[in-house]
């Protein structure tokens, strides 16, 4: 357009026009007063310009008047159409304010009308309330603490000495008789808007409503109150220790308990029922009855489809396949691991770890570095001091150490941090245990009520928390080293000099690589078998060893045998089991070597079975089945006592006598000898999985300590308390 209207290249443009091309509104600016001599007459111009420009800027500005036009006509049918909007909110608002008027007159009418008051409302002066404290102050309110609260902040009675709502309840309660006839008393639940109600004013020590209630269920209710919302245990502790001084008294303990129950095996033969006061338990000791308890799949499948007995075996063996109550104590503990777990979860789990115990040449240079170390120890004391030693401490200790090392993988050599946190460890393990044998052997405790009245249960669940941390922190590691492990593996295989030590494999490795149905275990799966296996393998063990010793104490005979075919077959000195850093053909060649020890295989057995670290094993019967000719009903626990069983004359001539040689297999194939006669280590399916691993760390240990001491007993016929 600025081409052809010419105007737009002359430097002193009109301002109408420029204001039009701009689109803007023209400012008028007042015109300077010309100067004297200005020639007032018009300046010549050019007519022929000007008709030009004329029509062109008309042309323009009729085309802006019609787009006005338009944009006018626009703006008029959206003004008409909000005119409309605005008609219709206004009458809908007309419409509402006429509702809530009619709403405030029928409120005013209603408030008129209920209260009288409707008027006076607006009038009512408003003075604060005396706040708590100067009421309290001026002994109105007596603001003392009686519900959500400990015993001892409770408001009491002098005579009795009994909390003051208690007190005020029962009377309420026992001195209307119609209250007493009320049926379903204490049962019935009370209104709880008044009970409510009561509870503020018993707060502030206020009984006057609670002695004027109608109805004794809100009464109860009160009571019922005060002793849910009481922060103590309902006998406190303090009344527990000074009531049932025996229940705190750890020396009645497993080996009180055990005599006893030997004292019934040698009365009552091979079948007792032993009767607690809230619940009873039959006690075997016959191999029958072993069978029938642990028989095994295994077992049944070997009697054929054909036998006629089949359907009976199937339905004893499925029986007693659940562990008795006492486990669940331990489980507290350590969890639903392998000794708890039944079913499928057992199945599966103790087929995915059975693998880990198949070859013992992974563990035993763990062993044998122990039982160096565990000699070394010894032999420093014996060389302080001449003063005899309580063994069982130091075998818990080394046994303990061989679980932490080839459970966990922990590796004790130079990591001093390592050292303190297992010794730490080992503390824990040790005082649990100890609580839990408590727990199971002390017929007060035995009662989980009653055990979580002691101020020992406080400290249980410490230190169950403290155990966790320390596996869980043991798992952290374990998957650290389990991903490094993975990429070095394949290099590992291929090279011949590679230090034994690092290929030992830890049941921890095995459990992080352990998938089931397609899932890897959990952490808190691996947290209960690593715990299950301490909690199983350490103090078992620790027994068998201190019987051992024992026993090779007692009997020199025996004990010379055994030197002599320890220096036969090892030597003064075991070259693989001097270093840590073994070949692993020395180490398969020690497990042969350990293999060849026959004499010490007997003996071993033969203290296992004079002093079986587990003396008794007990099931819960599933259904009403028959076991020995014994009824047992649904529910019933079932125990084996292999102790009494391990020494009955009928299965073991001379039972007293400790005779290894029992042991050669001669003797075992009498047709008189029954295979569940001797089970150390339990049988069928739940069997103990570290059975193998159980033998190795005892022979290795043995022959280290044999090699390098004398046993003795500080009196030779000293006989332990069993
Ligand atoms: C001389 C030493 C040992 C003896 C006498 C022994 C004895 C037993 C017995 C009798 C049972 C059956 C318990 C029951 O059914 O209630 C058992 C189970 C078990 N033992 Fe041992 N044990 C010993 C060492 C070990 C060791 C060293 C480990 C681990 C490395 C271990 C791990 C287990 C486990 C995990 C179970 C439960 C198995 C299952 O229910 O499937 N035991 N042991």
């Amino acid at each position: 357009m600025d081409s052809y209207l010419g105007l737009a290249q002359s430097k002193v443009k009109p301002r109408s026009v420029v204001d039009a091309f701009s689109n803007r509104t023209a400012t008028i600016k007042k015109r300077p007063a010309r100067p004297a001599g200005y020639p007032t007459s018009s300046r010549p111009i050019s007519t022929s310009s000007i008709a030009i420009d004329t029509s062109a800027q008309f042309r323009y500005l009729q085309e802006q008047h019609e787009l006005l036009l338009e944009k006018y006509k626009n703006l008029q049918d959206s003004h008409s159409a909000l005119q409309e909007e605005h008609g219709k909110v206004k009458a809908e608002n007309e419409r509402l304010q006429c509702a809530y008027d009619e709403l405030q007159e029928t409120y005013n009418n209603v408030t008129a009308k209920n209260f009288n008051a409707g008027r006076f409302l607006v009038y009512l002066k408003l003075k604060r309330r005396t706040d708590k404290e100067t009421l309290e102050k001026r002994n109105i309110i007596k603001n003392e603490a009686c519900f959500n609260t400990y015993l001892q902040d409770v408001v009491m009675l002098e005579h009795p000495r009994l909390p003051k709502v208690i007190h005020e309840c029962i009377t309420a309660l026992e001195s209307n008789d119609k209250f007493m006839k009320s049926p379903g008393l204490y049962r019935v639940s009370g209104d709880h808007n008044t009970i409510q109600n009561l509870r503020y004013d018993i707060n502030a020590n206020n009984y006057k409503r609670l002695r004027k209630q109608k109805s004794p269920h809100e009464v109860c209710g009160i009571l019922k109150l005060f002793l849910r919302e009481l922060k103590d245990p309902l006998i406190s502790l303090e009344t527990c220790a000074k009531y049932l001084p025996d229940v705190m008294d750890m020396s009645v303990g497993p080996v009180e308990i055990f005599d006893q129950l030997i004292a019934f095996g040698n009365t009552y033969g091979k079948v007792y029922k032993l009767d607690f006061f809230y619940d009873y338990t039959i006690v075997f000791s016959s191999p029958e009855a072993a069978e029938v308890v642990f028989m095994s799949i295994a077992i049944i499948n070997n009697t054929g489809i054909n036998c006629p007995h089949f359907f009976q075996a199937i339905l004893k063996s499925t029986c007693f396949s659940r562990k008795s109550e006492d486990y669940d104590k331990v489980a507290e503990w350590i969890g639903d691991g392998l000794l708890i777990s039944r079913g499928s979860k057992h199945t599966l789990r103790r087929k995915a770890i059975a693998h880990c115990f198949n070859s013992m040449s992974y563990f035993v240079p763990a062993f044998n570095r122990r039982a160096e170390a565990l000699s070394e120890k010894l032999a420093l004391r014996v060389d302080r001091s001449p003063e005899a030693i309580n063994i069982f401490p130091e075998l818990k200790l080394h046994t303990l150490g061989v679980l932490c090392e080839t459970a966990m993988g922990v590796e004790m050599e130079g990591e001093q941090q390592d050292t303190q946190r297992q010794a730490r460890y080992t503390q824990i393990v040790e005082e649990l245990s100890s609580i839990l044998y408590w727990r199971m052997f002390n017929v007060f405790v035995n009662f989980d009520t009653l055990f979580w009245l002691t101020w020992t249960s406080r400290r249980f669940e410490e230190l169950v928390q403290m155990s966790r941390n320390f596996t869980h922190d043991l798992i952290d590691r374990g998957r650290k080293k389990n991903l490094l492990a993975a990429q070095t593996r394949a290099w590992e295989d291929d090279q011949e000099e590679l230090p034994y030590r690092r290929r030992t494999y830890a049941l921890l490795d095995q459990l992080l690589e352990t998938r089931i149905e397609d899932r890897p275990l959990t952490d808190e799966d691996i947290r209960e078998e690593v715990d299950t296996f301490t909690f199983a393998g350490h103090d078992t063990t620790a027994s068998a060893l201190t019987f051992l010793l024992y026993n090779v104490a007692r009997h020199p005979d025996v004990q010379e045998k055994l030197y002599e075919e320890i220096i036969e077959s090892i030597g003064v000195e075991c070259e693989c089991m001097k270093t840590a850093t073994l070949q692993p053909e020395s180490c398969a060649e020690c497990v042969n070597t350990l293999n060849q020890l026959s004499y010490m295989t007997m003996v071993i057995q033969e203290s296992l079975r004079l002093f079986p670290p587990v003396p008794i094993i007990a099931r819960r019967a599933d259904c009403n089945t028959t076991v020995d000719a014994v009824r047992i009903k649904q529910g019933t626990t079932v125990a084996i006592d292999i102790f009494s069983m391990h020494r009955n004359p009928e299965y073991f001539p001379e039972p007293l006598r400790f005779n290894p040689s029992r042991f050669e297999r001669s003797d075992l194939d009498t047709p008189s000898h029954h295979r569940y006669a001797y089970i150390p280590f339990s049988a069928g399916s739940c069997n103990c999985i570290g059975q193998k691993f159980a033998m190795y760390e005892l022979k290795s240990t043995l022959v280290k300590l044999i090699q390098r001491f004398h046993v003795r007993l500080t009196k030779q016929d000293y006989v332990p308390p069993t």
